[in-house]
């Protein structure tokens, strides 16, 4: 069947990702800032760090409460409302110059980033297609990459021309802004109005008549046949008294599918998270030995190569869905492959090999994707908030466990300050992602094929 306005799912679409570019201006706005955050609020490099731990503890730590919300009130009021967290943080950031409010405007900013990607996710499946699908959440991915490259050089250029305040006004301004969009153009669903809709009780032809791309062909998860035994509580059981938060918890982890997708997202992002949030440049400047611009010049090719990965990774995982837990198994154990050869390489790694890490590594970024396809396909629609909230805690886990552990591996070798830095250190550091990658592919191998036997128990097809 066609849709009657085919524009308007990738309307939405454009401006559900563009709330996500702007979660991640909002989330990387001191990328850059770092020497100025200091000075402006009088900080040592510790407490500067504390601002961006404190607000990916609060993004992990929200995921499950935010996916709970998202089922009951909707993708479009999650979205809505992690914009005017973020809008709210960074006027406090803009205009306070304590540094307990400043943490706390970190704190609105994380918890507002919580609420933005997992509710982008959730508005997919109901707009467009299985098959298109991967592809769509690959360039969701890819937006908000972009909106990363927004918040570094221009934010900066703006705070050095105009003041701290103007740049972090402006950042406020321009999420003030998507918000009014998003409040005129999301909806949650075909068949549902706007907010602006709902608020004024007129529910317009347009929204009446939309349909999914996906009309005529069940979506996700949504287009099994109805399972049987083990999971009719899940299904059948769509309210419980208060948000039910650890009935849903275990009902959900008792899905191998889900469990499956749990340990996707943990194992593939967290080398090229810990790399980019924190310890990429101290490893290459510090450790290696590279000059600054060097260092960037690597860094540059990550962003390219991620972005080149998610293109590529969106038709290949739509097109083989079968294949897609092992692709994504393919490119971790690459990226672990790469990484073992930087760390036994005796001596300074030479410049093919980094630049080859800085190919490969950011491949895992895009694969985590496909953790998002795994738990699509395995949880039941009611809870696709809840469960899509769960998995993307398992990249945030162990990218923040990793930045500590690195951290403190350095620490416990005497080599914690840019001082003591040194090569040796570095590789003894970043040798604590071993475990993780080997803990995380076991999970997938073992968890694929209780999911594998599950479905053959369950007669039902991937899709
Ligand atoms: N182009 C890479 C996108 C990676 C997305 C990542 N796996 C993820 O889960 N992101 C969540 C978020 O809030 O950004």
């Amino acid at each position: 069947m066609r849709t009657a306005r085919p524009l308007l799912p990738w309307v939405v679409w454009g401006v559900a990702a563009l709330s996500y570019a702007v979660a991640v201006i909002n989330r990387s706005s001191l990328a850059a800032l770092g020497p100025a955050t200091q000075q402006h609020f009088d900080i040592d490099a510790t407490t500067l760090s504390m601002f961006a731990m404190i607000q990916l503890v609060v993004y992990a730590g929200l995921q499950i409460p935010v996916g709970t919300l998202l089922d009951r009130f909707g993708a479009t009021t999650m979205i809505l409302t992690g914009g005017l967290f973020m809008a709210a943080g960074q006027t406090i950031m803009a205009t306070v110059a304590d540094v307990w409010l400043a943490i706390l405007a970190r704190v609105l900013v994380g918890a507002g980033d919580a609420c933005t990607f997992i509710s982008v996710m959730r508005l997919l499946p109901e707009w467009f297609s299985v098959r298109q699908l991967p592809v769509v959440s690959q360039l969701t991915g890819l937006i908000g990459q972009a909106g990363q490259l927004v918040s570094v050089t221009p934010l900066a250029l703006v705070v050095a021309g105009f003041g701290w305040t103007s740049g972090f006004l402006g950042v406020a301004a321009i999420g003030v802004l998507v918000m009014i969009l998003g409040g005129f153009v999301l909806r949650n669903a075909p068949g549902d109005g706007t907010l602006a809709e709902r608020l004024t009780g007129r529910v317009g032809r347009l929204s009446r008549e939309a349909r999914s791309l996906g009309a005529g062909e069940a979506t996700g998860a949504f287009a099994m046949p109805p399972p049987e035994t083990g999971m009719m509580p899940v299904i059948t059981k769509r309210r419980m008294p208060g948000l039910g938060f650890w009935d849903k918890l275990r009902r959900l982890v008792a899905l191998p599918g889900v469990r499956l997708a749990f340990w996707v997202h943990f194992t593939s992002p967290f080398a090229l998270n810990v790399f980019i949030l924190l310890w990429g440049t101290p490893f290459l400047t510090g450790g290696v030995g590279l000059d600054s611009a060097t260092a960037s010049g690597l860094l540059n090719i990550v962003v390219v190569s991620s972005m080149t990965a998610g293109l590529l990774l969106g038709p290949l995982s739509s097109r083989f869905v079968e294949r897609r837990v092992f692709m994504n198994m393919g490119i971790t154990t690459a990226v672990m492959l790469v990484w073992l050869a930087v760390l036994l390489w005796a001596g300074p790694p030479p410049m093919w090999l980094l630049i080859v890490l800085m190919i490969v590594m950011p491949f895992g970024g895009p694969a985590s994707m496909i953790a998002f396809e795994v738990a699509r396909s395995h949880t039941p629609r009611s809870f696709a908030g809840f469960g899509t909230g769960f998995v993307n805690m398992g990249g945030f886990i162990a990218s923040l466990l990793v930045i500590v552990l690195i951290g403190f591996v350095l620490d416990l070798q005497g080599a914690g300050s840019p001082d003591h830095y040194s090569l040796t250190a570095f590789k003894v550091a970043f040798a604590v992602q071993i475990p993780f990658w080997l803990c995380g592919l076991t999970m997938i191998f073992v968890e694929q094929r209780r999911t594998k036997r599950w479905m053959q128990e369950h007669g039902r097809r991937l899709r």
